[in-house]
């Protein structure tokens, strides 16, 4: 149920959120010494550097004039030697700023995912995966160019401009005017692009996101596709959705890359500008301009826009970072509805009674899907749950193991209110195993393991061996060692459900829940597999969901849910002779008995 689907675009920030980069600049605080160095070198190199023009001025003015030889090859060496200096300090920059770049990346993915770890399963409910998926990878990734030059060159440029400045100052107050005349036309023209530039990079990260929960969503139902023959169906999906991403994108790039030929618009304007003028001064004889002062604020001028350019292009790659962050920002501040409340303590070593009071329980609000459900289920008893396709019996069993909030009401274990513990007790205690037997890829050993990582080898194949799994395993070309991969492509329905079931098991748990656990296993493995479950199950609350009757008939009690309502409740023997709704679904399965 997304709400927000791939054909969807997600809302947009009005405002520039100036918030974001302080937020970012706490990332990038631990590698603050690493980042001063990087600019102090910076600004040495480009301090050192703007002595160059300045010695060919003298050269011109001064040596040449006076036939000073010597002079002339000390400020040639000096010239290589501060050349030599620049390359190997824009080494170091490079080396120390990828570092502290590569670093903060680090650091934000690792955060955005620990917080996708905790987000409860609502938030998953509502999102297609590829949209969460393209923040901790591409979003991410685009940022890499800001933080490992941007921040550094920005403030060493914004340095290197004012050194400039004042170095032409120091040789020509008036050229140095007429040079910088081109500065507030450039400031009008980026004020007037800016918020439509932020849009544009807005709407193509929007549009990037809607591709990729498109190819994520057609990957994983490829076989669906396949079957239905819905490749052209999808392709012209596909198509719109990147041809949409393409024409966002060249939008917003078109704005990028205006800035550049105005800057070298207006450098070369007012270059001329400082030539034509500077020479009619010269020729009109003002004695402070002299071919030396000329050719030294040539190379000055040069120098001038290079820094103009670069902030020029930090600042189109800001806004392209701003769209970014914001959408890292929103996800690692989704609220955790599912958490600890506080003062949770740990929930004591579980006994296994467990008591519904009066729960009730919506996904979306308005649409109660569990209405006032009561029932007490005896520590060491089985429970089955039954009920028509969309009745609320996974509702009940994620609830048990709080991976929704109620609305109202309570649930105990052992008299305890489980809102009123920590989660990760509580689950710890639990063994789950839900309709999607989910594979992960690595080794079967590795998988069942999931269940309980502490587990000895012996321990994986020891509940395997009772769930029925370790012949077929032993079949295969490294029994246990098996590489499957993600999703277990590689196994039968009924094998990867014996492998989530030989999980859950290994968790060894003191309540066990099984979501259609059986469901696609053969009828003798599956007799054999309760022979094994029924020791097993001694001494444990077990809470069995199942279709297939058979599966749940010995259960201590079985209760029939319909609507969101517990509708009869009893044991096989008892809803039989009730003859209610349990009898006829019973019926219905095994009339061919009758
Ligand atoms: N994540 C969700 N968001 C919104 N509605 C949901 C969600 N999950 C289930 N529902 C709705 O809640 C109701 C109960 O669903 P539930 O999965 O508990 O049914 P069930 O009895 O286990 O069905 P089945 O036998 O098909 O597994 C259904 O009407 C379903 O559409």
């Amino acid at each position: 149920m997304a709400r927000n689907k791939y054909d969807i675009d997600e809302e947009l920030e009005e405002e520039f959120d100036f918030g974001q980069l302080k937020r970012l600049a706490k990332y990038v605080g631990p590698y603050k010494k690493d980042m001063i160095k990087a600019i102090v070198i910076m600004l040495l190199s480009s301090a050192l550097s703007m002595l160059i023009p300045r010695f060919f001025m003298t050269i011109m003015d001064v040596y040449i004039p006076e036939g000073n030889i010597k002079g002339i090859v000390m400020l040639s060496i000096a010239t290589m030697a501060i050349v030599v200096f620049v390359c190997a300090s824009l080494k170091t920059k490079i080396i120390l700023t990828n570092r502290v770049g590569q670093n903060v990346i680090y650091a934000l993915r690792r955060d955005l995912f620990v917080h996708l770890q905790e987000l409860p399963f609502s938030y998953y409910d509502d999102r297609p995966h590829g949209k969460i998926q393209v923040r901790v990878v591409n979003y991410v990734n685009n940022l890499s160019d800001l933080l490992s030059n941007g921040i550094v060159n920005t403030i060493t440029d914004l340095c290197s401009l004012i050194f400039i400045i004042l170095f032409m100052l120091s040789i020509n107050i008036k050229l140095t005017f007429v040079c910088m005349c081109g500065i507030p036309i450039l400031a009008v023209l980026i004020w007037t692009v800016k918020k439509k530039q932020r849009r544009a990079w807005q709407i193509e990260s929007n549009k990037q996101s809607n591709l990729n929960a498109y190819i994520a969503e057609s990957l994983n139902g490829i076989r669906v596709t396949q079957s239905f023959v819905r490749e052209e169906v999808n392709q012209n999906i596909f198509n719109g959705l990147s041809s949409d991403y393409k024409s966002a994108w060249m939008e917003a790039v078109r704005y990028n890359m205006m800035l550049s030929p105005i800057v070298d618009t207006i450098s070369v304007l007012t270059t001329s500008m400082v030539y034509v003028l500077g020479i009619n001064w010269m020729i009109g004889g003002e004695a402070a301009i002299t071919a030396g002062v000329l050719i030294a604020f040539t190379g000055y001028i040069s120098r001038f826009w290079t820094p103009i350019t670069t902030l020029a292009s930090f600042y189109n790659s800001l806004l392209t970072s701003i769209s970014y962050l914001e959408r890292i920002f929103e996800t690692i501040d989704e609220p955790v509805t599912v958490k600890d409340e506080e003062g949770a303590v740990d929930m004591p070593i579980i006994q296994g009674a467990v008591e519904f009071e009066n729960v009730d329980f919506a996904y979306e609000d308005g649409i109660k899907r569990l209405d006032k459900v009561s029932f007490r289920a005896n520590t060491g008893e089985s429970y089955a749950i039954v009920g028509p396709t969309g009745a609320g019996k996974t509702t009940i069993i994620n609830l048990l193991s709080r991976f929704y909030n109620i609305q109202s009401g309570k649930i105990l274990i052992d008299g305890i209110d489980i809102s009123k513990v920590t989660i990760r007790s509580l689950r710890k205690q639990m063994g789950v195993m839900l309709q999607d037997s989910f594979i992960f890829s690595g080794t079967i050993m590795d998988n069942i393991r999931y269940g309980n990582h502490e587990a000895s080898d012996e321990e994986v194949i020891r509940a395997a061996q009772i769930v029925r799994a370790h012949d077929f395993i032993m079949a295969m070309e490294q029994g246990y060692s098996t590489q499957v991969n993600e999703r277990g492509s590689r196994l039968s329905q009924g094998q990867r459900q014996l492998i989530s079931f030989a999980r859950a098991l290994l968790a060894n748990p003191k309540i066990l829940i099984l979501d259609e656990a059986t469901s696609s296993i053969d009828t003798e493995t599956e007799i054999m597999l309760q022979e094994g479950l029924a020791k097993l199950l001694k001494g444990r609350t077990s809470f069995i969901i199942a279709h297939r009757l058979s599966t749940i008939k010995s259960a201590d009690c079985i209760m029939y849910i319909d609507k969101g309502k517990i509708v009869e409740m009893g044991c096989h023997e008892q809803l039989m002779k009730q003859k209610g709704e349990y009898y006829n679904l019973y019926l219905s399965q095994y009339s061919f008995l009758a």
